[in-house]
């Protein structure tokens, strides 16, 4: 009988979702191209690797793969985000019948993913552009899943999605249906921007332990002790600075150039072009950025004299709540610019659910995260909640002491000490934007509203 679903593209990700699949028992086809060069046949070694796959179609041939299929068609494409989407979705075209759908499991930009979401519709093909996070063992084991386009299509794809999907609290599946057209990709975008800032701040923690003179093991210890911040990257980060290499630790070893395949560069983008102050992942970001100029800053270091080994007068604990603070102001700022994209969008978003689907099988995956999914059934903004803005006051007096020992020892901490300047800034009724205004109205005649004019009217002074 006919496949189920079909997965095209058996690169890391399309590899583990397809063994996923299979090991619910669902029967797929898989789907990769012929890598000529090497005369190798990927889909038909790989279903020979795995036993779950045995009962597996594996192809090379886009029609035969396509005709594989039960109708309507459910084909997941898992190919590098970008250009090789549109050429794969014209090699596929000549083979589909109106009603059956293509998924897009990749990190594509959700702007693209609109327009495709229109071009295949005027061709009666449905198109789901859905964020899968998790990474290699997440997509194997269970990763979150992040689908929009049309609600009644993604119906269709919906037990396959749950099935394969992480299980949160009540085993419920961290899959839920986002939103209307590029929405999936949107959250994934964003996710991934929140990912960027967490382990940021990570690498700031790491700083601040060495510059208190630990080693890695050591260091490892300490953030072991941190059980009241539990995450997925903080698990992780213990495993790396545990890792040796003879006798020294791998992590001396790796090059401090931190790349970047484009998400957070693209949420820094939207986050500009919406007008919401996302200050801690555009820092994260250009953070990565500046770890590239990796010669020049040996140069600067040299040209400044830079301190390198002044101790900061902080302890652990100290550093633990400046951590716990940078991090809720980073969902904040997060889960803030989706809030205002789905207004703007009008896609009716839900942070509470979406923060669900976040507690598990994703990256961003916390305890912080499963905390969230209560505050946001009150509000959508968590500067508004009683419990948050406890937490935020309480760990506010860490957060000082750890960003000003940072800037006095001369300590790159831009992350941590851009989440107590944003709030700093969002929480001063009177700012000085109003000498700004001054300064625009003064050179270039851009008027002004007045704060006893309650009409808003705009006015302009000649300055001069
Ligand atoms: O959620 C995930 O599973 C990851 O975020 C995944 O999407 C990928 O690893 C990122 O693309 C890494 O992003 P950078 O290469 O930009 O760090």
């Amino acid at each position: 009988s006919k496949s189920q679903f079909g997965l095209f593209g058996l690169g890391v990700m399309g590899k583990s979702l397809c063994r996923n699949l299979a090991s619910k028992n669902f029967r797929i086809s898989m789907f990769n191209r012929h890598v000529e060069s090497k005369e190798v046949d990927v889909a038909v070694n790989f279903k020979n690797e795995f036993e779950e796959l045995s009962t597996a179609l594996a192809f090379d041939d886009i029609e035969f793969f396509v005709n594989s299929l039960q109708t309507p068609r459910k084909i997941m494409l898992m190919v590098n985000a970008g250009k090789t989407i549109d050429l794969v979705i014209e090699d596929i075209l000549p083979f589909l019948s109106a009603e059956d759908i293509l998924i897009d499991g990749g990190n594509s930009n959700y702007n693209k993913t609109k327009e495709r979401f229109d071009y295949l519709k005027s061709k009666n093909i449905h198109f789901i552009g859905t964020g899968v996070s998790g990474g290699e063992q997440g997509a194997l084991k269970g990763p979150s899943i992040m689908p929009g386009g049309d609600k009644e299509v993604y119906e269709k794809v919906k037990p396959f999605f749950e099935a394969i999907a992480a299980k949160g609290e009540n085993n419920l599946p961290c899959c839920s249906y986002i939103g209307p057209e590029g929405s999936g990709h949107f959250v994934k975008m964003v996710h991934n921007g929140i990912e960027y800032v967490e382990m940021q701040l990570l690498a700031e923690v790491y700083t601040l332990l060495k510059a208190l003179g630990n080693n890695p093991d050591q260091m490892a210890d300490i953030l072991e002790s941190w059980k009241e911040t539990n995450s997925y990257l903080l698990e992780i980060t213990i495993d790396i600075l545990r890792k040796k290499e003879g006798d020294d630790w791998l992590i001396h070893k790796i090059m401090d150039k931190a790349g970047n395949k484009g998400t957070g560069n693209w949420t820094t983008i939207t986050t500009a072009q919406l007008g919401v102050p996302s200050t801690m992942i555009a820092s994260a970001l250009f953070s990565r950025y500046t770890s590239f100029y990796k010669d020049e800053r040996t140069a600067a270091s040299i040209n400044f004299e830079a301190k390198d080994n002044s101790k900061p007068n902080i302890t652990n604990t100290d550093i633990l709540k400046a951590y716990q603070f940078a991090r809720i102001m980073n969902h904040y700022q997060g889960f803030k610019l989706i809030i205002e994209a789905s207004n703007s969008y009008k896609w009716e978003l839900n942070l509470s659910e979406l923060s669900r689907i976040w507690t598990n099988g994703c990256i961003i995956r916390s305890d912080l995260m499963v905390n969230l999914v209560e505050v946001f059934k009150s509000t959508d903004n968590l500067l508004t909640s009683d419990i948050i803005i406890q937490q935020l006051k309480s760990l506010k007096p860490s957060i000082k002491k750890v960003v000003s020992q940072g800037v006095l020892n001369e300590l790159p901490i831009p992350n941590l000490s851009e989440s107590i300047n944003f709030l700093n800034c969002f929480t001063t009724a009177n700012s000085s934007a109003n000498l700004i205004q001054a300064q625009r109205d003064y050179f270039g005649a851009h008027t002004y509203q007045r704060i006893d004019d309650k009409s808003n009217k705009f006015y302009h002074t000649n300055w001069i």
